[in-house]
């Protein structure tokens, strides 16, 4: 596909009367990255599942989906990934949010009332020093941190405890009984915004790329040294299965730069005439931090 055939996406989203979806309830992280992201008070729906966004937004129900991408300290929420690939939509902008998990329980309940657990997988694989110096604890795996927090609060028990967010604890009246239990200090997550269409503006910074390589020797390095001769801070890559073949991976790469810059170009003209398959999965703002 020529290059020009990609600036038939909308040009600079419209931020006024857009539907956002995002996973989880009101004091998720998704909900919180969506507010950092697009303001408060926008028209937002959330979804049980992370699939759910990607169907409405392909049912022309919302208008962009915003999902977590990577952490920084587990890696690539790989299901997202997945999805990305499975829907085919783009992604048209970044978020970043610090991450801080609590054990949070009904007022008044103390670390050694607790026995049961909710959270999100990864706010038990953030917290895996805090639960293995408490291994009495049984992890109950739940669809989301902040539907964890509503899920203690409902049930009432001393025994019951969530791990989820300060903000989780005072939407659901929760106390915090042990506070940023998380391992590491630096604990960031990477939000996605997807759309449906391919969004580009003169201000985006950041590029992903996706695509597949044949299993032969030096077939990796072949794509990669486009980057490197065209002076392109590569700053990501994930590999992922590519399902439809055994043993055969998809790539997708994040760098620096706009699909307007004559080395973007060179490198990404290059590796698509290259990979058997290629596509262009979004030019957005990089989120400084
Ligand atoms: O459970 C939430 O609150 C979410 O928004 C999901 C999610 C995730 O899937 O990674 C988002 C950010 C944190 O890393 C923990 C959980």
């Amino acid at each position: 596909m020529d290059l020009y055939d990609y600036r038939k996406g909308v040009l600079i989203k419209n931020k006024s009367n857009i539907k956002i979806g995002y996973q989880g309830i009101k004091g998720s992280f998704s909900e919180e990255a969506m507010i950092e992201f697009f303001g408060e008070n926008q028209n937002e729906v959330s979804y049980d599942k992370f699939e759910d966004v990607f169907i409405a937004l392909e049912k022309d129900e919302i208008d962009y989906g915003i999902l977590p991408f990577e952490n920084s300290c587990t890696g690539a929420i790989t299901a997202v990934y997945d999805l990305l690939s499975k829907y085919g939509f783009y992604i048209v902008g970044e978020e970043c949010i610090k991450i801080k998990q609590n054990l949070l329980g009904i007022n008044g309940s103390k670390l050694e009332d607790i026995e049961e657990v909710y959270s999100h997988p990864q706010g038990f694989e953030q917290s895996k020093n805090f639960l293995k110096n408490h291994d009495n604890l049984k992890l109950i795996y739940f669809y989301n941190t902040a539907i964890s927090a509503k899920h203690v609060s409902d049930l009432n028990d001393k025994s019951k405890a969530a791990i989820a967010s300060e903000r989780a604890a005072k939407i659901y009246g929760l106390d915090i009984i042990e506070k940023e239990i998380n391992d590491n200090e630096s604990n960031n997550t990477k939000f996605v915004i997807i759309s449906r269409k391919l969004e580009l503006s003169n201000d985006c910074n950041k590029m992903t790329v996706t695509f597949s390589l044949d299993n032969k020797a030096g077939t990796l390095y072949n794509f990669l040294k486009h980057f490197a001769e065209n002076k392109i801070n590569m700053v990501k890559i994930e590999s992922r299965p590519s399902k439809s073949r055994l043993w055969e991976y998809v790539l997708y790469v994040d760098f620096e730069g706009n699909i307007n810059d004559e080395n973007v170009k060179n490198a990404i003209n290059i590796i698509e005439q290259k990979s058997k398959y290629f596509k262009l999965l979004g030019c957005y703002k990089k989120k400084e931090i």
